[in-house]
């Protein structure tokens, strides 16, 4: 199925209430899992990877199966690795090529029972029961290919016999997330010292405790990128709040060389882009520590024509697709690209070069990676696009095209 996406005019003013975050809600129903208790967790994202992680962990079946969802498969790994019984965890053709071997390896020696069905590495796993935990209380993990290893290992580290001290090795990627982490194992009475680069846990009990999930970050960025593409806007993003856990609310700094306004209110977050705000020279970003918005920025930066460099892409070929090759074919299709720089010295840069151009309406595809639907559909303000397999955007925000379509947006099916 494919979509046409257009606004009749570049001028946006509206109102959004923005689900739950899927990051924080992956975790906050693996806390609960471990406190062995329940809470009401309330604004649960709506998420598939979520509702997905909810079913699975109450599961009882031989053989679960994560999808799409890279959280969810990587937190479970872990949370099963730690539980009676045994259970086989699999996913989509593309999980079974997104690796998991630095997780194994780390569970392994805390003295899991876990075996690869298929390639060495990757997924699917059979995990056997966690009876022989507790065989060492210190591990050194690579913290360079995801932090999701991380994370998972830290929420399983206080319901291990001796806790945990993880010594993190090389460029670690994706901080913001492992902060949250710990900052959510905190809310539920969970201490931990981050010292140099090593983060101890010592042996304690989750406090069960009522929650609520902010909403997503991730997801406000396609509208920052809807602002920065309209000659004018004021939109406000509901449900979101300026001391957040999560690492991508640094776009309200990142957007402000766009022109764009933040102002905090009861409800959330209002943007403001005056008419005649200037597009930037040129723009740069090292996107580090908030992966999940460089495929906003690349279309954003493609789309006003902003001769961009960014940096700290590395994870980027490891998550729903590879991304750097998807961004650069759909961006090609419209007079634009993604160049990968010679490499010089430590840090690998990439160029979004080109403007926008449409000789016709084009076609994206999506490669089953909802983040470049949803970071190609702002671009409906210049000019018709068609997106193929809308449906993808379930990953993490179902709602996404009813809420562009309240915006103005005509959404309508082209075929
Ligand atoms: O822990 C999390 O919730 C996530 C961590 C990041 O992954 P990596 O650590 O693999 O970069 C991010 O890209 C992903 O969307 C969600
Ligand atoms: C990378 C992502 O998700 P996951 O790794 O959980 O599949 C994402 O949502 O962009």
């Amino acid at each position: 199925m494919t979509y046409l996406v257009h606004h009749p005019k570049p001028i946006i003013h509206g109102r959004v209430q923005l689900a739950g975050s899927k990051s924080i809600s992956n975790r906050a129903l693996i806390i609960r899992a471990l406190s062995g208790q329940g809470f009401e967790i309330q604004r649960l994202a709506n998420a598939k990877d979520t509702v997905l992680l909810e079913r699975l962990l109450q599961s009882k079946e031989e053989v679960l199966d994560a999808g799409a969802a890279g959280t969810t498969f990587r937190f479970l790994t872990a949370y099963l690795s730690g539980q009676d019984g045994t259970q086989s965890l699999t996913g989509t053709e593309r999980m079974k090529q997104r690796p998991v071997g630095v997780l194994v390896e780390a569970l392994r020696e805390l003295g899991a029972d876990i075996e690869y069905l298929e390639q060495q590495g990757y997924p699917p796993l059979k995990i056997g029961p966690g009876h022989r935990f507790g065989q060492t209380a210190r591990l050194s993990i690579a913290a360079s290919t995801s932090s999701q290893y991380i994370s998972a290992l830290l929420m399983l580290a206080p319901t291990l016999p001796e806790g945990l001290a993880l010594q993190l090795k090389g460029q670690v990627v994706s901080r913001p997330y492992i902060e949250m982490t710990l900052n959510l194992m905190a809310y539920f009475g969970v201490s931990h010292k981050w010292e140099g680069n090593t983060i101890t846990v010592p042996p304690q009990a989750y406090e069960p405790k009522p929650f609520t999930v902010e909403a997503d970050w991730s997801a406000a960025s396609y509208y920052y990128a809807i602002a920065a593409l309209a000659e004018e806007a004021s939109l406000q993003l509901d449900g979101l709040f300026q001391d957040s856990v999560q690492g991508d609310a640094v776009l309200v700094e990142m957007m402000e060389a766009f022109g764009i306004q933040s102002t905090f209110n009861e409800t959330g977050v209002h943007l403001h882009k005056p008419k005649g705000a200037e597009v930037p020279a040129e723009f740069a970003w090292d996107f580090l520590r908030c992966p999940d918005l460089a495929q906003t920025l690349a279309v954003c930066c493609a789309g006003l024509g902003v001769p961009a460099t960014f940096c700290g892409l590395e994870t980027l070929r490891i998550k729903e697709t590879d991304r750097i090759l998807a961004l650069q074919q759909e961006l090609q299709k419209v007079n634009a690209n993604l160049v990968e720089l010679p490499f010089s010295g430590e840090r690998n840069y990439f160029q979004v070069q080109g403007k926008t151009m449409y000789r016709h309406t084009p076609v994206f595809a999506t490669y089953e990676d909802h983040r470049m639907a949803m970071a190609f559909a702002p671009l409906a303000l210049q000019h018709p696009i068609e997106i193929e397999e809308p449906g993808v955007v379930v990953k993490s925000y179902p709602d996404y095209w009813k809420d562009l379509a309240s915006l103005g947006f005509e959404v309508e099916e082209a075929g």
